[in-house]
């Protein structure tokens, strides 16, 4: 019984993740980005630490991502009609996905940055 309900828990929370690829394109475009990174960290072989930075900047996007679509979906339910309110909670969910995103694309200068730069410099 507690496995079944762990396994639809599961199947919820893929649900969700599956509404905002299809109705987000801000999640489809972190999606994208993600697998360029992971990719590209790949064909580097990044050492964990790098890694480690990488996933937990890709998670923290994603995350804020679902949140923001989360949000969104409340506020358009409960106030079709444009209210300050609604405004203010739509607006602050799309902060939190500006900061990671932010943040996201710093650790990739760092993380890449000398990775990238000895590649090229290999390729002379
Ligand atoms: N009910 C509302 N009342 C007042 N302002 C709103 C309301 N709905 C949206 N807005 C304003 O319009 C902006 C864009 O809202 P929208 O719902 O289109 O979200 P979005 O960030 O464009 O997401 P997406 O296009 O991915 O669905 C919000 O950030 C907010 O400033």
């Amino acid at each position: 019984m507690a496995k079944r309900s762990f396994l639809a828990s599961f199947s919820y929370a893929a649900e969700g993740i599956g509404y905002a690829l299809k109705t987000q394109r801000n999640m489809r475009f972190h999606a994208v980005a993600a697998v360029v990174v992971i990719t590209a960290a790949a064909l580097l072989q990044l050492t964990w630490q790098r890694w480690l930075f990488l996933l937990v900047a890709i998670t923290m996007v994603m995350a804020a991502e679902l949140l923001n679509t989360a949000v969104e979906v409340v506020v358009d339910m409960v106030s079709p009609e444009p209210h300050p309110m609604a405004k203010a909670a739509k607006d602050t969910a799309a902060g939190a996905v500006l900061l990671t995103a932010i943040f996201a694309f710093v650790v990739a200068i760092i993380v890449f940055y000398q990775p990238v730069a000895a590649w090229l410099g290999s390729q002379h």
